[in-house]
């Protein structure tokens, strides 16, 4: 890395050349090709708009979440979880390990810097990544220029909050549910939760047991299925079954099995997809519950579920079949989306969404040393796989240029300025 101030760029921006490529997130995705290149003895630079690694983690997610699939679907490449970790780590176990994995590749990323435009300059051949500081008052920026570029930034980089009717007129506290840390403050409170993947589920349950009256807005529908089914994670025999059976039938026996355990959802208000939970997440990304105790707790009432929003009023919600709730709060678990059309000015490997255009596993390599790491709606496995074909592609470009003493671009690109 070799860096200085361009006295011809008038914005005072300080110019970085990186030898190898840059990478924009310092979450699992960037973490795992960083230790992959590492490995092979590529250099590289990280990126991260937060002050930590693993910041969705680390600042964005409630106090009591654990992993909801068994670690061996949640490690990333070259270093196993440790023996003593219980099957489903939690938060705070993840994030020791991503500590200790960034420390054991020796991962340094350039922190509170956030990404604010990436370019690829025709004229020599070069991504222009332009960051800009989030800390102090002068939002000072940074142009790192560079031969390969990894987006790292994730599918949950911003919290998505809907334009709900009435809702600028509700008095009481709204949040999304990624401010969201622990239902303690919210006893005695009637709150509406707006949403029911797993984030919606989990809260619900979490407030409960904070003595915290809570009410689901399932406006469509949703898989839920039991986390395990006679002590086996439901996710591990779904993925056992799929090496024998097609998908469709896969679905089938899970749904077989759910209706054993929680009987006929719909009959408490939760519909269920028309298409199968795995089906419907590797067509639509749409990711089924896998309970961990919500699910009783709307059979015995505690929970509520309730039909769509119609619109907010002071201190009530209209529902689409006509009934008023009266609410002191309300939490916004409408899911995540990704931040990528913000800044990457490129039109071929993401659509206008923020993902690939081409569906896994093909949606992870781009035009001019342009990659996707962890854009597959796969959790943590799918993490694993983009990094570890993203380092191994990077490395045979990296050999190849070594082998050819091919002059690094950059150098060439140093009289254009
Ligand atoms: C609540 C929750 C629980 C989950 N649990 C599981 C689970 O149990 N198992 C599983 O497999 N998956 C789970 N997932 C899926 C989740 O996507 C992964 O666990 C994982 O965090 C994805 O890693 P990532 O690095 O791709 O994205 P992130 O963890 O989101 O990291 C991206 C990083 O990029 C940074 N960034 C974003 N934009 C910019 C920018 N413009 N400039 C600089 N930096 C930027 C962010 O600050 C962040 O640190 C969960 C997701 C959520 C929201
Ligand atoms: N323990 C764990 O490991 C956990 C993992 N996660 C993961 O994090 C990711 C994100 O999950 P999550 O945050 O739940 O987001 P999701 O995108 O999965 O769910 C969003 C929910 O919000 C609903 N919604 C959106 N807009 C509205 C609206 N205007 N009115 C009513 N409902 C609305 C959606 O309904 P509709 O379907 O009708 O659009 C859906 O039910 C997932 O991959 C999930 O598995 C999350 C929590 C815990
Ligand atoms: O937790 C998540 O968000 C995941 O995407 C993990 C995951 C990958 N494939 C699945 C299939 C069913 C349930 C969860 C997952």
């Amino acid at each position: 890395m070799f860096s200085f101030s361009d006295e011809n760029d008038f914005s005072g921006r300080r110019c970085v050349w990186v030898n190898g490529p840059v990478i924009v997130g310092a979450g699992p995705s960037g973490l795992a090709v960083s230790a992959c290149l590492r490995e092979q003895g590529i250099p590289f630079v990280v990126i991260e708009r937060s002050d930590c690694i693993a910041s969705l983690w680390k600042k964005r997610t409630y106090n009591r979440l654990k992993l909801h699939l068994p670690k061996k679907f949640c490690q990333l490449p070259k270093l196993p979880f440790p023996e003593e970790y219980p099957k489903y780590p939690t938060k705070k176990q993840f994030i020791t390990y991503l500590e200790n994995y960034a420390q054991k590749f020796d991962i340094k990323p350039q922190f509170n810097e956030c990404v604010q435009s990436a370019k690829y300059d025709e004229s020599c051949h070069l991504w222009r990544v332009v960051t800009v500081s989030t800390t102090g008052s002068t939002r000072s920026k940074t142009e790192y220029i560079c031969q390969m570029l990894v987006v790292a930034t994730g599918e949950n980089a911003e919290g998505v909050v809907p334009e709900i009717d009435g809702l600028q007129e509700f008095s009481g506290e709204v949040i999304h549910v990624k401010d969201y840390n622990s239902g303690e403050k919210y006893n005695g409170q009637k709150v509406l939760v707006v949403g029911c993947g797993n984030s919606g589920m989990e809260i619900s349950l979490d407030l409960s047991n904070h003595n915290a009256k809570p009410s689901i807005v399932v406006r469509s529908s949703v898989h839920v299925l039991p986390r395990e089914i006679m002590g086996k994670s439901t996710f591990d025999l779904a993925m056992m079954l799929m090496k024998w059976l097609p998908l469709w039938l896969v679905d089938k026996l899970l749904l077989i099995l759910a209706w054993f355990i929680f009987g006929n959802t719909q009959n408490y208000g939760i519909k269920r997809p028309s298409l199968g939970p795995l089906q419907l997440k590797n067509h639509h990304g749409k990711t089924p519950v896998l309970d961990i105790g919500a699910l009783q707790k709307i059979r015995s009432g505690d929970i509520t579920a309730v039909p769509g929003i119609k619109r907010f009023n002071c201190n009530s919600v209209e529902l689409v079949n006509g009934e008023t709730l009266e609410i002191d709060s309300v939490v916004l678990a409408t899911g995540y989306r990704s931040n990528v059309p913000y800044w990457l000015q490129e039109n071929d490997l993401f659509s206008k969404n923020g993902f690939p255009k081409t569906p896994f596993p093909n949606g992870w390599k781009g035009k001019h040393g342009l990659y996707a790491s962890g854009f597959t709606r796969r959790g943590l496995a799918g993490v694993s796989a983009d990094a570890i074909k993203i380092a191994q592609d990077i490395g045979e470009v990296w050999k190849e240029d070594l082998k050819n003493q091919k002059v690094p671009a950059h150098r060439r690109c140093i009289s254009t300025f």
